[in-house]
């Protein structure tokens, strides 16, 4: 399949500019001061109004794509710090994806830096002899991509927290390091008022405010929540919370399928993945780029759709590129080729394939299903909520794509 390009939902989502000057308020407003300008995060440029810095959207590297409004220059290249390294992984011939510009290399440093800091100072997150996957796991890398238009260093931080705690439940509790279906409700449940706090009486409050300190994904959920509300509206918190007890959910009923050796069928199994899922991730855009999509807006029938296709086509891109890596795991692992396979009776060749088609009609009612609440509803706030999510799946397959520390193609080409 032909390289289709950047996003086509980009020129087709109207620019925010006139509707800027004829909607009642500005919608898009930043939630919090920017954080004066981290290591990492561009030169000092002369201090923006709040709404023209949303209107301009983001400035580093490759985010011209951002941009609500038409730049009056092309923007000039900052000079990395660091030489960028030379995107590795090729991609999944016939995937229906866009291309990203390498992200901010003295972003990635910095974030790198930092994420590796709060793992080992502040939750001892992994013992030694986990190191090395931690550092390939690449998420300075992962969330610079996804998150070209956050403000400042310390809006990033906030996701990549996220993303490390999320993965530390998952491989702790569910997966290979050390996780198990059994008792995982009672792990999770615990976990879970990690970011929806207990409310009881004095007696039993500080038995559970300990309990949080009891393993490494609970300190990390703590923590990367703490970080969170601190950034983020009330709203955007539950938000966040209701997106999390989906993720919570699906874990358990995978497990509980793994319990019983139960082969779901393939709608049933979309069903799963569409809990257990990357949701969490993109639906912080806003968080993470300074504003907010007002919950009203967030909650749009329309809106919720087009958040549920997002984070399918993201977590089916998953399924494709960890394909060998969990063939290669003990047991079997549920993935969309695994189950196409046995319940529609294909080869391994032919089921892979596809899970490619069904990742790719997503992709596209995604993008549709975009430019139409766009065009419906082209109000700042949503217009750069919908472009976030987008570069939050481009950003996604970017990274499974490049890391090749990870993950590798079946030999099906
Ligand atoms: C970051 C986040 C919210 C993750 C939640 C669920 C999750 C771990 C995925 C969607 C990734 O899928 P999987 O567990 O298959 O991960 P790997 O293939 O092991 O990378
Ligand atoms: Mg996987």
């Amino acid at each position: 399949m032909p390289d289709p390009g950047p996003s086509p939902l980009w020129p087709s989502l109207p620019t925010a500019a006139s509707h800027a000057l004829t909607l009642p308020t500005a919608p898009a407003v930043p939630i919090a001061p920017a954080a004066p300008a981290a290591p990492g995060s561009g030169p000092v440029a002369p201090p923006l109004t709040d709404l023209e810095r949303i209107l301009r959207g983001p400035s580093g590297l490759g985010t011209a794509g951002l941009s609500l409004v038409p730049r009056a220059e092309p923007p000039v290249p900052e000079k990395p710090a660091v030489p960028a390294e030379p995107a590795e992984g090729r991609p999944i011939p016939g995937l229906y994806f866009h291309p990203v510009p390498e992200p901010d290399p003295a972003r990635v440093a910095e974030v790198s830096r930092r994420i590796k800091e709060w793992a080992v100072d502040e939750v001892d997150l992994f013992p030694e002899d986990w190191e090395g996957e931690f550092d390939g796991f690449l998420v300075g890398r992962y969330m610079v991509a996804c998150h070209p238009d956050a403000p400042t260093v310390d809006h990033l931080m906030v996701a990549t927290r996220l993303m490390v705690a999320e993965n530390a439940v998952d491989d702790c509790y569910c997966e290979d390091h050390g996780g198990s279906p059994v008792g995982l409700g009672g792990r999770l449940l615990l976990a879970h008022t990690a970011l929806d706090p207990l409310h009881t009486t004095a007696a039993y409050q500080p038995q559970w405010a300990e309990s949080l300190h009891a393993d490494a994904p609970r300190r990390a959920y703590r923590s990367a929540m703490e970080y969170f509300v601190r950034q983020a509206t009330p709203s955007q918190a539950d938000r966040y919370r209701h997106d999390m007890a989906r993720l919570h959910l699906g874990y358990l009923a995978e497990a509980a399928w793994a319990e019983t050796d139960h082969l779901p069928e393939v709608w049933e199994y979309l069903a799963m993945r569409q809990f257990n899922n990357f949701r969490p991730c993109p639906t912080i855009t806003d968080t993470v780029g300074g504003y907010e999509l007002p919950a009203d807006l967030h909650a749009r029938p329309d809106m919720q759709r087009i958040l549920a296709l997002a984070g399918n086509a993201s977590t089916i891109v998953n399924d494709l590129y960890s394909y060998t890596k969990e063939l290669a795991s003990p047991g079997r692992h549920l993935n969309l080729p695994v189950v196409l396979a046995e319940r529609e009776s294909l080869s391994e060749k032919d089921a892979y394939l596809k899970a490619i088609e069904v990742h790719n009609d997503l992709m596209r009612d995604f993008e549709a299903e975009a430019a139409a609440l766009a065009a419906a509803c082209p109000v700042p706030s949503v217009l750069r909520f919908l472009r976030g999510v987008a570069v939050w799946v481009d950003g996604n397959h970017h990274w499974h794509r490049t890391n090749t520390y990870r993950y590798s193609l079946p030999d099906f080409w």
